[in-house]
């Protein structure tokens, strides 16, 4: 065993985590000696505006713009990426593995894209690669997937992983707020990305779902291979509907490894109010997994925001440090030996929603039911809305039918002078 007085370590950025980390390791200053037997030591944050940062930090003489500053540092043994994006923390990353340092990254855009290329370069430099804030926040779930459910064969994994969608869609429903006024409160404190888009477009959650997915089913899923569908189409109209029926809407992020090859989608999803994810709101995560001998598990905690992310990655360091005093880093490398196919999306089944608007005249309503009876979507509800002028409102909720069926009917849809707009499509969950 080595003993060290101290692990110095560098923060790449210092924004809505790398700030959370600085103060999560202030927290723990007292105690970190007792829990893993050294202290950790910041002494290079790598910024890019040194005035800007200046401010932020009590000590501005750790603060550098100059990566070649840390790499080349000997003394410093841990990187922490979190600056976010693809370049150039991939660069700094590979540079610090080759460098013979061990990274901690809160970073999903990488690990979802260029995973493998990172974990065979960390099990080239015998480090260790760390990610556990890249996948719902605060919410211990990659170290649960690699070690404690690896007893398992996993089948299923669903939940809310994007903490500013979830926060959106519940001052929604619950407050009545609009969409961007949501959006602007979700930035403010600090859940979405630089570019929100990532987050309403279910981009973020796309690539946490790959990276659970990679994990859990032993097989490289990546970001490319997700169909990811946000909630920007989502209206009050929808939420409203939804409540009328007993449901609420939330983003999904559903990975199944079925015999057809795994399934991995994004997407918003009614869910009834009994259901233990209808009452995961704001900024929490939810995450449920499913194994062959751990039968069903479920994840809960805050999936964005400075100290819950903080307290990710500072287990992750915590855990190096670890490592460090007992030369054993590197011990968990890539868990990927399969080479499972990707499932098509147009073969999966579900429930839908749909709500159209279509002619207020006899025989509409069975003209719009032959469409999906002649193409197998079979009907569990049909309800007429209101009357708008000489148009009506129908909401349908279909049985559990292939995509592709779906997509054959709204095909139809469109050549049908009856209906008018499909106003939306959501996937409904239930058997
Ligand atoms: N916010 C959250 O709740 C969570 C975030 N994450 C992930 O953590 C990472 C960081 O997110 P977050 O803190 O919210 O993002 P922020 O935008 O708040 O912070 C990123 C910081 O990195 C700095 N930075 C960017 N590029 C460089 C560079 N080339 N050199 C030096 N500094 C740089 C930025 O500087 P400048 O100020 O000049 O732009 C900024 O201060 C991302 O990968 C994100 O996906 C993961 C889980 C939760
Ligand atoms: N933007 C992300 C941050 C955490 O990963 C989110 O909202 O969940
Ligand atoms: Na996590």
């Amino acid at each position: 065993m080595k003993e060290y007085k101290e692990i110095q370590v560098a923060l790449l950025g210092l924004g809505t985590v790398g700030l959370g980390v600085y103060k999560v390791l202030q927290m723990q200053k007292e105690e970190m000696q007792h829990k893993i037997g050294t202290e950790i030591k910041i002494k290079k944050i790598l910024v890019r505006n040194l005035e800007k940062a200046a401010g932020k930090i009590e000590d501005a003489s750790v603060l550098t713009n100059n990566w070649q500053e840390i790499v080349n540092d000997d003394k410093i043994q841990i990187v922490i990426e979190v600056m976010g994006g693809m370049e150039p923390a991939r660069t700094y990353i590979m540079e610090a593995m080759q460098a013979g340092k061990q990274v901690v990254t809160a970073n999903k855009d990488l690990i979802a894209a260029d995973g493998k290329e990172l974990m065979d370069q960390a099990k080239k430099s015998g480090c260790d690669l760390l990610f556990e804030a890249a996948v719902a926040g605060a919410i211990p779930i990659i170290r649960p997937l690699k070690q404690c459910l690896a007893g398992n064969h996993l089948s299923e994994i669903m939940g809310i992983v994007n903490g500013t969608t979830n926060f959106i869609l519940t001052k929604m429903a619950q407050d009545g707020m609009e969409f961007e006024e949501a959006l602007a409160l979700a930035t403010e404190l600090g859940y979405a990305e630089a570019d929100p888009t990532a987050d309403i477009e279910g981009l973020d959650a796309g690539r946490k779902v790959a990276i659970m997915a990679s994990i859990a089913f032993n097989s490289r899923v990546t970001f490319d291979d997700v169909y990811t569908e946000g909630i920007t189409k989502i209206t009050a109209s929808d939420i409203r509907y939804a409540k009328e029926i007993g449901s609420v809407i939330k983003l999904l992020g559903v990975a199944r490894n079925t015999p057809e090859g795994i399934e991995v989608r994004v997407h918003p999803m009614l869910i009834p109010e009994r259901h233990p994810l209808a009452s995961v709101n704001d900024s929490f995560n939810a995450v449920f997994v499913h194994g062959d001998a751990v039968d069903d598990a479920m994840f809960y905690g805050r999936g964005a925001g400075e100290l819950p992310t903080a307290s990710a990655v500072v287990g992750d360091i915590f855990d190096i440090a670890r490592n460090l005093q007992y030369e054993c880093c590197g011990r968990i490398s890539c868990t990927c030996y399969k080479q499972l196919p990707i499932k098509a999306m147009d073969d999966i089944c579900s429930k839908y929603f749909l709500r159209m608007l279509v002619e207020n005249e006899p025989g509409v309503l069975a003209a719009v039911t032959a469409v999906f009876g002649d193409r197998k979507v079979s009907i569990e509800q049909i309800i007429q809305k209101k009357k708008i002028g000489e148009l009506a409102e129908i909401v349908v909720i279909t049985e559990k039918v292939k995509e592709r069926h779906v997509k054959d009917s709204l095909k139809a849809f469109e050549e049908m002078t009856a209906v008018k707009k499909v106003s939306s499509v959501i996937r409904v969950y239930g058997e």
